[in-house]
């Protein structure tokens, strides 16, 4: 069902092929996984790393990266905390989408605010949302400075930046947590096996 907010005079239309069906047709469950965690913690290598380990096992994925999505869907968002919360609520809304087509949606967003994730796992129903916690210190992101954000942020030259002088709120009770083991980051292909494993014990890989 919808919620309606200023709209008036609207109405839910059924379409009869279902998402059963559609799980039937792909011989998967539709599903989210989420990852969240600071910038630079290895969202979207994990992201991609894991499309790629479903694909070669021939199950349908489609990655949805916050950094991508504002170059459209959120073009116009910035990172107070309003916007944050509105870019984490559209893109809840689009994968609940995917997932409800059958497929396994990735994702990868910096998500920082608790009751942002909840809101997006209350959309669904709750075995049907993976919350993956890349639980990677400040020091490894800011050490790996990818895009120069972090040097940037600490100079002062970007203002609220996550991490820094913005927060993040780690996951409480996440389904999967991505850490370093005796200070050693697991490989992509590591971290990807990590969340088919959770995918293929709770029986989203198959249709029965
Ligand atoms: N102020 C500030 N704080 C955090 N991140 C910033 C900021 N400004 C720009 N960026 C870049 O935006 C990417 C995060 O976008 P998200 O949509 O994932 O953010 S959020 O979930 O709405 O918090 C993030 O990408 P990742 O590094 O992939 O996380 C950054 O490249
Ligand atoms: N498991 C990993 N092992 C080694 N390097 C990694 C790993 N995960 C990510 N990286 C590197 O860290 C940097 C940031 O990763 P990225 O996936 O862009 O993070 P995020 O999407 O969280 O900002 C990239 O240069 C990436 O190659």
């Amino acid at each position: 069902m919808s919620s309606l907010g200023n709209s008036t005079n609207i109405f839910w239309h059924e379409c009869p092929v279902g998402k059963s069906e559609r799980q039937k047709l792909l011989n998967q469950k539709g599903c989210v996984v989420w990852i969240t965690g600071l910038s630079g913690s290895g969202k979207s290598t994990l992201a991609c790393s894991l499309s790629r380990e479903l694909h070669s096992k021939g199950k349908l994925s489609y990655v949805l990266d916050g950094d991508n999505l504002r170059h459209g869907l959120n073009k116009g968002l910035g990172f107070s905390a309003e916007d944050r919360t509105e870019n984490i609520r559209r893109v809840g809304e689009v994968a609940k989408l995917f997932a409800d087509a059958g497929l396994i949606c990735i994702a990868s967003l910096i998500s920082p605010y608790r009751k942002d994730r909840d809101a997006c796992r209350a959309m669904l129903t709750d075995a049907n949302f993976i919350e993956v916690f890349m639980n990677m210190p400040l020091s490894l992101c800011e050490l790996r400075d990818a895009k120069g954000l972090y040097k940037l942020a600490r100079a002062g030259k970007i203002k609220g930046f996550t991490g820094i002088d913005d927060p993040y709120e780690p996951p409480l009770n996440c389904e999967i947590e991505i850490q370093e083991k005796n200070g050693v980051c697991p490989s992509p292909f590591a971290m990807a096996g990590q969340v088919v494993s959770y995918l293929e014990d709770k029986g989203f890989l198959h249709y029965q």
